[in-house]
């Protein structure tokens, strides 16, 4: 049996890993045996090989595979431990058998328990323990279920059982729940007291399942309702587990209590209804722990050159699962006695006794084959059998106390219990470690990180461009002043100098005038003493004249000093405005470089974004890898075009040597090829499908890229995972990319002819989700719009699968179906305008009218329009207008003919109500004018 094995999920995955196992095992070994026993019987457990209750068959994977899968194959070999509880007295024993000691008599010390065969002779067994009456109920937890609770929170699965004849203490040992005396409680409590107190509830999580198995039946405790639950078995794994059974969370001691009395309480309830007192049924209580392995680098050891990379980037947290299962058995009273002494009674309680001792002598039945190394091993006979398979011979550490009564009247019932403890002390278990990667949360990680590199760089982004926009701004401003004091400056001097030369000018022309007027008078006074004197006063007057000259030709130099003074200093000023200018020009060009240098960051972090996705899509086609690498070993070495698809991936020459890890997730795209994607979407792994999904549904949301998914078979692929799939994230993404698909017309033929719609009617049927159900009803809209497939459309139920959707109330969906109806009744009319059509509307065939008329009104435009234009193609067919008017649809048309905002729907309207004569005899009626 490949599944006792326990390969697949269960692997031990480094050398580090492993020796720190060892030491696990170790303590294991310590913990196993209750105390050292000097039995015979015990003694021989160790040449007993390991076994499982049906036959093993050695694994390639568990002897070793790719990744560090673990080599050695096996876990850590343990017995199966078996203790002896004597109940004490009861009041009816102490007045009827003053006798009962010479039955029974135990010898603790020696972990020996003698039973009296007739008056001379007795038969003595030896066990793991032994505990008289007076053992107290901690004392029995800690050496019988303490060992067992310690392994399950090191995550491997354990099981506690008692097995006895009723009334013997089974119940007492396992079930007591001690709320008025705590030392009384029993093993369930205290596990899940030791268990509560090692965990943290952080990181860790505990989950509990209460069963019964009643007459071949089991029963949820937690929800009597739940009373047909199936046993699933893992055929790889060989893991037991009851898919169907209530699992509840427990976080404290309190919630777990009363748990236990609810299951209790149902558990009574159903005795009572069957009259008797004790339990008839088998208890079983599951205790799911699942823990977080802190300080370890399970990854450390990936072999793989192309992994270790993304091993050290991302540890994907490593999770043990362990579980531990508490069993209280039905009484093992032998059928004759349960036959005697219900004689007479209702054949149902022989049936019950019959089923009961049906299923604990399966389990005999299996433990003398386990115990006797018998190649056949009849594990299917019972449910019993089919769920205790991996507590004998399997992979859990399975402690059993055996309860027996100190009647001698029930000698027989004694003697058969102890043999089966005897046996059950020959069957040695196979223990593994439940560890695991933990890819989904290490996924969410990444995801949540990704989110956060996104928000952060688009907040850096929009600081960035708000503060270069500020810059801008203020040196615009900056330059803008400038320049104007600049011009002001050179204005004011302008006017100045012109002032001052038009001044210099007109006082020049004064001067000359006068100097013209005084020369006119010299020159007659000077002919005059020329006359008098004889050139004397000419002399003297030119000389005068002359000093006048120089006088203003000085002036006029210092004049023309201050114009120059003045003109370089508005150089100078223009200078400085240059050089402020040429700084402010410099500063925009580091502005500028700055903001290339952040453009050049974002396509750095785009670039990061994408390797993280593509690390992702890599860690998840990894994991589908491995999963499959376990599977083939399991099954053959056939390679498929997955593994092929996985090869390419990890084999680091298709990167691009250049970007080395940066390649983008479209490059990897480009490398692993559009059909070894679409082959993903049948990977085994839905994460893996769900992945895969995405990427086609992103990849047809492109124009360009529709038409090579459709060749390639996507199309194909999509609508078979529709088919096949039960997961509603693949149902969305795949009806979203069907929906994009549909746009074409040749698509929406094929989508068509592969049963699409009623694919998509079924989808649409299952989902829960109202984004799923706009995705399915935007697909069966597209297709609506194509005129060649009307009547194939609304033969294959697409106008009923519309119609059925508006009862989820979504806007979205609502607005996809109101476009599906106004695509369907456009196409209706072009079919009727050309007499291709003749007879009612499909639409109002498949009752489409009360919804029409109904959300005509719709508060939401986006379903309003599509309905107004949806009432106008229907009124355009003559054949429709009976039906129209009495449904109410009349009065929708004529307020849309005078109120719809769109002029081209109020034109339409208006042009229908005018073109039937139908409706103009109705108005008229009505006295009422369009
Ligand atoms: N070790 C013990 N010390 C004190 N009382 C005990 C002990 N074991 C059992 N009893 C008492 O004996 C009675 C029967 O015990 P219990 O119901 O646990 O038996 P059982 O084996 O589970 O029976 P059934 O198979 O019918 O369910 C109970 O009243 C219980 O309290």
């Amino acid at each position: 049996m490949a599944a006792a094995a326990g390969f697949g999920s269960n692997t031990y995955r480094n050398a580090a890993h492993r020796s720190s196992l060892k030491a696990d095992n170790k303590s294991l070994a310590a913990n196993q045996s209750f105390k050292s026993s000097p039995s015979s019987s015990s003694s021989s457990s160790s040449s007993f090989k390991s076994r499982s209750l049906q036959p093993r068959k050695s694994s390639p994977a568990a002897l070793g595979g790719a990744n560090g899968v673990a080599r050695d194959g096996g876990g850590v070999p343990g017995r199966v431990r078996v203790a002896v509880r004597l109940r004490p007295c009861n009041a009816e024993e102490l007045a009827a058998d003053a006798d009962f000691a010479d039955c029974v008599e135990l010898q603790p010390e020696l972990k020996r328990l003698k039973l009296r065969k007739n008056n001379w002779d007795t038969d003595t067994y030896a066990f793991d323990e032994i505990f008289t009456e007076f053992a107290s109920q901690k004392r029995v937890y800690e050496v019988v279920a303490k060992p067992v609770v310690e392994s399950v929170l090191e995550g491997y699965n354990g099981t506690v059982m008692a097995y006895g004849q009723t009334g013997t203490g089974k119940t007492y040992t396992l079930g007591k729940l001690g709320e008025e005396d705590t030392a009384a409680r029993g093993i369930m409590v205290r596990a899940m007291e030791d268990i509560l107190g090692d965990i943290s509830l952080e990181t860790d999580s505990v989950s509990v399942s209460y069963l019964q198995l009643y007459m071949e039946t089991i029963q949820d405790l937690l929800d009597p309702s739940n009373d047909n639950i199936s046993i699933v078995e893992d055929p790889k794994t060989g893991d037991v587990s009851l898919p169907g059974a209530s699992l509840v969370e427990v976080r404290d001691q309190q919630s777990f209590l009363e748990l236990l009395q609810l299951g209790e309480a149902h558990r009574f309830a159903a005795n009572t209804k069957l009259n008797t007192e004790s339990s008839r049924s088998h208890a079983i209580l599951m205790v799911n722990v699942k823990r977080y392995v802190k300080e370890k680098d399970p990854v450390q050891s990936m072999e793989n050159g192309s992994n270790s990379h993304l091993a050290r980037t991302f540890k994907a947290p490593v999770v043990r699962k362990g579980k531990l299962v508490v069993v209280d058995l039905a009484g093992s009273e032998r059928i004759d006695k349960s036959v005697l002494h219900v004689a007479g009674s209702e054949g149902h309680t022989l049936e019950e006794a019959k089923s009961i001792n049906l299923s604990l002598s399966a389990l005999g039945k299996c433990i003398n084959a386990l115990a006797e190394n018998s190649a056949h091993i009849p594990v299917r006979d019972s449910k019993l059998t089919r769920l205790l398979r991996d507590s004998f011979g399997g992979t859990a550490r399975t402690s059993l106390v055996i309860t027996i009564g100190p009647s001698p009247r029930h000698r027989g019932e004694t003697m058969s219990t102890i043999m089966f403890g005897q046996r059950a002390m020959k069957v040695e278990n196979m223990l593994k470690l439940k560890e695991e990667f933990d890819y989904k949360s290490l996924s969410r990680k990444l995801e949540l990180q990704l989110d956060k590199l996104i928000a952060e760089h688009e907040r850096q982004q929009k600081a960035f461009d708000d503060e270069i926009e500020r810059i801008h701004a203020e040196s615009e401003m900056q330059i803008a002043e400038s320049e104007r004091q600049y011009a002001d400056a050179l204005e004011r001097e302008r006017m100045k100098y012109q002032k001052e030369y038009m001044e210099s000018i007109k006082k020049i022309e004064e001067q000359l005038v006068g100097d013209q007027r005084k020369h006119d008078s010299d020159s007659a006074t000077v002919a005059q003493n020329d006359y008098y004197s004889n050139g004397e006063v000419s002399s003297i007057s030119a000389l005068k004249e002359v000093a006048d000259l120089k006088k203003l030709l000085e002036k006029e130099t210092l004049l023309k000093k201050a114009a120059e003074e003045e003109l370089s200093n508005h150089k100078r000023q223009l200078y400085q405005s240059k050089l402020m200018e040429a700084s402010a020009t410099s500063e925009i060009l580091k502005l500028r470089k700055l903001l290339e240098d952040e453009s050049r960051q974002k396509d750095k972090l785009e670039g990061e974004i994408s390797l993280l996705q593509s690390q992702l899509l890599q860690l998840s086609l990894d994991a589908d890898e491995r999963r499959r690498r376990l599977d083939r070993a399991g099954s053959g070495n056939d390679s498929n075009d997955l593994d092929c698809l996985m090869a390419q991936v990890k084999n680091p020459q298709l990167s691009d040597s250049e970007n080395g890890e940066k390649a983008s997730v479209a490059k990897l795209f480009e490398q692993v090829g559009l059909h070894k994607i679409l082959s993903l979407l049948e990977a085994d792994d839905v994460d893996v499908r769900i992945h895969a999904v995405k990427v086609v549904a992103n990849l047809a949301a492109e124009e360009a890229n529709q038409q090579k998914i459709v060749e390639a078979g996507g199309l194909m692929s999509l609508l078979n995972l529709l088919r096949s799939s039960d997961d509603e994230t693949i149902h969305r993404v795949a009806a979203g990319a069907i929906a994009n698909l549909a746009m074409n017309e040749t698509n929406q033929e094929l989508i068509m002819a592969q049963g699409g719609i009623r694919l998509l009617s079924t989808t649409a049927t299952n989902a829960g989700d109202p984004q799923t159900l706009r995705m399915v009803a935007g697909a069966i809209a597209n297709l609506c719009g194509n005129d060649k497939l009307q009547t194939m459309l609304r033969g294959e139920g697409g106008i009923k699968a519309l119609l059925g959707m508006v009862h989820c109330g979504h806007p979205d969906v609502l607005a996809q179906v109101a476009r599906g109806i106004a695509n369907f009744a456009k196409c209706e009319s072009r079919a009727s305008a050309q007499g291709t059509k003749t007879g009612r509307s499909l639409l109002i065939e498949d009752g489409a009218l009360p919804w029409i008329v109904q959300s005509a009104n719709s508060e939401a435009s986006a379903i309003r329009r599509h309905i107004e234009l949806a009432l106008c193609h229907l009124a355009q067919h003559e054949v429709n207008a009976k039906d129209m008017i009495s449904g109410g649809a009349l009065w929708e048309l004529v307020r849309i003919s005078r109120d719809c905002s769109r002029e081209d729907i109020r034109t339409l309207a208006h042009r229908s109500l005018a073109s039937s004569s139908t409706f103009k005899a109705e108005l008229r009626r009505l006295r009422m004018d369009y």
